[in-house]
């Protein structure tokens, strides 16, 4: 039996990136999160203490700072695809990139009913997620670009029922055909090819999930989410994959009953843990798999 290295990456997780464009009198701002993260012969740092492979997790950072300067974040995929690619083509031992990046949402403040040039809150609903993978060089050149977005919070007052279950000695809970359904969703959508914008794909395939979520007359969470992802690669020529992780946010009648109180479906405790926790894949049965780093998040996040 020997003891060797196994695999191994690094780099440098959750610089907080805000680039404002300030050249006319209205701003704009991206407000992002970026993670680095590289493979390649990184044997001799972590045998013998050998940093001459190692380009900083520091230079990593200043990389991702100074980017959003000279190229600028006009789409996070966009960015990222940058990002990987420099950090590919210039450092020769890199086999590969990750960049993973969230982006937070600012809505402009209305004054007197105008939106503001400078002013801007929190938006306090999903946060955008993209994970781009760089590998190899000249025809060897693969980057995988994953979209998507995570804590998109829905509920859904009816249409949604649970009935039919398997039933073993400890099944206790009562079927449903009327039941609130409510989600945390993170989707993560990997496309082939760019779409015209990855601005308005986002838009878009965010508008399906969720009138999806919406119409579809839920059987359970899992029907939804294969009916969703459906949707999705129905709808858009370049997306060949969508995984989603869904918690399933248990809202239980509450028992009026001790109180001559009738409770017709009308009040609910929103049970905070545990929840069910349905994860799928939906895909096309053509489409050759991504590399397997593509999907294997670095920091968690997305
Ligand atoms: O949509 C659901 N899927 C399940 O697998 C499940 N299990 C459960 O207890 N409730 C639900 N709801």
């Amino acid at each position: 039996m020997s003891i060797v290295l196994g695999p191994n990456r690094y780099g440098k997780a959750e610089s907080r990136v805000v680039r404002i464009y300030r050249d006319e009198a209205r701003h704009e701002i991206r407000d992002i999160n970026v993670s680095t993260a590289l493979r390649g012969d990184f044997a001799g740092a972590h045998l013998f203490g050998d940093q001459s492979k190692i380009l900083p997790t520091d230079s990593q950072k200043q990389t991702a700072y100074a980017f959003a300067k000279q190229k600028g974040i006009v789409s996070i995929e966009d960015y990222g695809m940058t990002l990987g690619t420099h950090l590919v083509d210039t450092v020769e031992h890199i086999d590969s990139a990750r960049v993973e990046i969230e982006e937070f949402a600012w809505q402009r403040v209305l004054v007197d009913g105008s939106e503001h040039d400078h002013t801007w809150i929190r938006k306090g609903q999903e946060t955008r997620t993209a994970a781009i993978t760089v590998t190899g060089r000249g025809e060897h050149r693969e980057t995988t670009v994953i979209a998507g977005f995570k804590d998109l919070v829905m509920l859904k007052s009816t249409g949604s029922e649970f009935t039919g279950f398997y039933q073993d000695p400890y099944t206790v809970l009562e079927p449903t055909n009327d039941r609130i359904m409510a989600t945390s969703l993170v989707a993560q959508w990997r496309f082939v090819g760019a779409p015209s914008s990855w601005e308005s794909a986002y838009t878009a395939v965010k508008q399906v999930l969720v009138s999806t979520f919406a119409t579809v007359h839920s059987l359970a969470l899992q029907q939804t989410l294969y009916e969703m992802g459906r949707a999705v690669l129905e709808e858009f020529d370049s997306i060949v994959e969508i995984r989603f992780s869904a918690p399933n946010k248990h809202h239980f009648l509450y028992n009026l009953a001790p109180f001559g109180i009738e409770n017709n479906n009308e009040v609910f405790n929103a049970d905070d843990r545990p929840y069910g926790l349905i994860q799928a894949t939906v895909l096309r049965d053509d489409v050759a798999p991504a590399p397997a780093e593509a999907w294997d998040s670095y920091t968690g996040l997305v």
